[in-house]
């Protein structure tokens, strides 16, 4: 059989998104030598970056290498130096075009505890432990692109909109996830205020009704569903929402595993999908070597697995584990006694672990 080849195009970005992105590639690479696939890279900048190198946050050639490429794997963009720029000028602004370009409409941001780091998050441990739900977030619609938008010297306005079909295509996608795992889905909105959020919660139960009966919905308001996320996470499955709600929402639940550090995401729906930690540019701490690179290589987990090398994708969730069941882990995740690894040393103790696994024989 002919080796697979994947060429997946690398935009580390600006902050702690070269230092995490730089791990991620090196366990990409340790997993191509373990399973048996060619892996290329060709790498460009992006957001701040890019400014700095030509004035766009994202460069037409670094659109179009995207969009030829297996897959995309980002690190963050954004910083202070940018922060006074107009808005469509400013780096956050290329990653949406990118988004976008990409028609990543749907953003799986996965949410685990394991066991090593019940005792990271700031709640308890009885309360968060086994936590394992999947916030399945709109990302190409919403207030992050609705129109009219814009602002005058007195005021400044945004359009929170969505369409039928947007939110019945995020619906299929979150029931088709909770078919793989427990059967269960959380809608969340804000119903009970917003008129887009009305039609969000008649067609995701369209969708139920028509599509999927057997699977179970309820629906949230996303101020009680922010408190539940942290009072009782482990009652979720699936939460599927919009682009704002789900924004806000995934950071909350970094507070779970104890670190932003820790939430991976795959934004999938067209031909290329674009993997990044669910996480920012880190400026308070941006080359330092004390970013966590684990959201940035499960994010990796999650390429090789769109990409069908599931064997290898399992292989670097196990060497996440091994990682933490051995204290090898950043700042951001340790108590106090704990010594510290460097972003570094985290990226090689798994690039090695993975090195180590024999593919099983196909
Ligand atoms: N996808 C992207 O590229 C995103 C970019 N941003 C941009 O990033 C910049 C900073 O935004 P913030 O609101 O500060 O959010 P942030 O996510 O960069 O940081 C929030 C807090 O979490 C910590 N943190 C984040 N990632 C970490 C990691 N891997 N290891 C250890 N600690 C980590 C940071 O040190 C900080 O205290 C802004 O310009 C923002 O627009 C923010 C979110 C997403
Ligand atoms: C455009 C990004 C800065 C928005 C964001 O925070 C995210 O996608 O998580
Ligand atoms: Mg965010």
């Amino acid at each position: 059989m002919e080796t697979p080849h994947y060429h997946i195009v690398v935009l580390p970005g600006d902050g702690i998104g070269p230092e995490v992105t730089r791990e991620a590639v090196r366990v990409l690479e340790a997993a191509a030598e373990a399973f048996g696939f060619r892996l290329t890279t060709e790498t460009h900048p992006v957001g701040g970056a890019a400014i700095d190198a030509t004035g766009d946050p994202l460069p037409e050639p670094v659109l179009q290498a995207c969009l030829q490429a297996d897959a995309v794997l980002l690190g963050a963009v954004g910083g202070p130096k940018w922060d006074n720029l107009d808005r469509a000028q400013r780096p956050e602004a290329g990653l949406l075009r990118l988004r976008k370009a990409l028609e990543a409409y749907a953003n799986l941001r996965p949410v685990q505890v394991p066991e090593a780091l019940a005792d990271a998050s700031p709640l308890k441990r009885e309360v968060v432990a086994g936590t394992d739900l999947l916030i399945v977030r709109e990302l190409t619609g919403g207030i992050y692109f609705g129109e009219p938008r814009g602002r005058n010297g007195q005021m400044a306005w945004n359009t929170m909109r969505y369409t039928r079909e947007e939110v019945a295509r995020i619906a299929r996608v979150a029931f088709e996830w909770a078919k793989r795992r427990r059967g269960r889905v959380a809608s969340v909105d804000k119903a009970n205020v917003l008129e887009v959020s009305q039609l969000w919660r008649e067609v995701v139960s369209q969708v139920h009704r028509e599509e999927f009966p057997e699977l179970e919905l309820e629906h949230f308001y996303v101020d009680n569903a922010a408190m539940q996320l942290v009072r009782d996470p482990r009652r979720f499955d699936v939460v599927v929402t919009g682009n704002l709600f789900g924004d806000i929402l995934s950071d909350l639940a970094a507070t779970l595993p104890g670190s932003l550090g820790m939430l991976p995401s795959a934004s999938i729906g067209g031909r290329v999908g674009l993997f990044e930690p669910v996480h920012g540019s880190a400026p308070d701490i941006a080359g330092q070597g004390k970013a966590n690179p684990l959201a940035a290589i499960l994010s990796a987990a999650m390429l090789l697995e769109t990409l069908g090398q599931e064997a290898a994708a399992r292989a670097v969730r196990q060497g996440v584990d091994a990682a933490l069941a051995e204290g090898v882990k950043t700042a951001d995740l340790c108590r106090a006694g704990e010594t510290p690894a460097s972003t570094e040393a985290v990226g090689q103790f798994i690039a090695a672990y993975v090195r180590q696994q024999t593919p099983v024989a196909s």
